[in-house]
């Protein structure tokens, strides 16, 4: 796999209309992530625009409910052949393993291949001060984004989402074969917004990511071709 093929780029926007304009200004890009904004807005037919267009698909819903919520919820996303889907870890051990189990059904129900089940960690829009003081976990932000991938690797997850500042820790605790997704990412020349425990893309690559989620830098630009490129010649240096 060459390092464009390693970015993913939400499509966060508001309707299908922006959408698709998103999808054919930049061509190159060959795996989208629908998030809560558009699924909750167009439902599945951007996920049938995608596919007619050969493209890779992340449903990034962040599913969080009880075990049999949880459940149905991935057995339905399962069936839309999707190729990541995620689960917040926080949703407990239980929910992970329903959720491991129902990606396979509702794949096999729909004869289509199970999506790669990954867990959120801790979001990376949280800070450490956030994590203590706002949601009060008495453990360290590294220690408890390490804690929840464990977790979900016991449960039977494929990978997690994590920051790219916890990306080699989770990486050599968790081994090679185990997804590692880093949203957070930002060039040096891009702002960070609400993003909170960021690394540039080539440090995130260095680090042990898979793949790379990068949304703003190129679809917000003023030049979003010109963004796309310089992140992959960034990527080129290290792949
Ligand atoms: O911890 C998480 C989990 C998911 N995201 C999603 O990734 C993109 C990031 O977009 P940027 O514009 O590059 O900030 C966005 O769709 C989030 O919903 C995340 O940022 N952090």
């Amino acid at each position: 796999m060459n390092a464009e093929q390693k970015i993913i780029v939400p499509l966060d926007v508001a309707n299908i209309t922006d959408a698709i304009a998103l999808i054919e200004k930049l061509p190159q890009v060959s795996f989208w992530k629908v998030g809560l904004e558009l699924f909750t807005s167009t439902g599945p037919q951007i996920l049938q625009e995608l596919k007619s267009r050969q493209k890779r698909i992340f449903l990034d819903l962040k599913f969080h409910d009880i075990p049999n919520t949880v459940a149905g919820a991935c057995r339905a996303a399962a069936g839309y052949g999707v190729d990541l889907l995620t689960i917040h870890a926080t949703a407990g051990r239980d929910a992970l393993k329903a959720a491991t189990e129902a990606v396979q059904t509702g794949a096999a129900q729909a004869g289509v291949e199970p999506p790669k089940l990954i867990a959120i960690t801790v979001l990376t829009s949280i800070s450490c001060r956030q994590l203590a003081f706002d949601l009060k976990i008495p453990l360290e932000l590294p220690e408890y984004a390490l804690e929840m991938a464990l977790m979900a690797q016991e449960a039977g997850l494929d990978g997690a989402v994590c920051s790219p500042q916890e990306v080699a820790q989770l990486r050599d605790s968790c081994g090679n074969e185990f997804l590692l997704v880093c949203p957070g990412v930002r060039p040096t020349w891009a702002e960070k917004g609400d993003q909170k425990r960021s690394l540039t893309p080539s440090q995130a690559l260095q680090a042990g990511a898979n793949y790379l989620v990068i949304g703003r830098p190129v679809t917000a630009a003023a030049e979003p071709e010109l963004a796309w490129k310089q992140i992959c010649e960034e990527l080129a240096t290290v792949a």
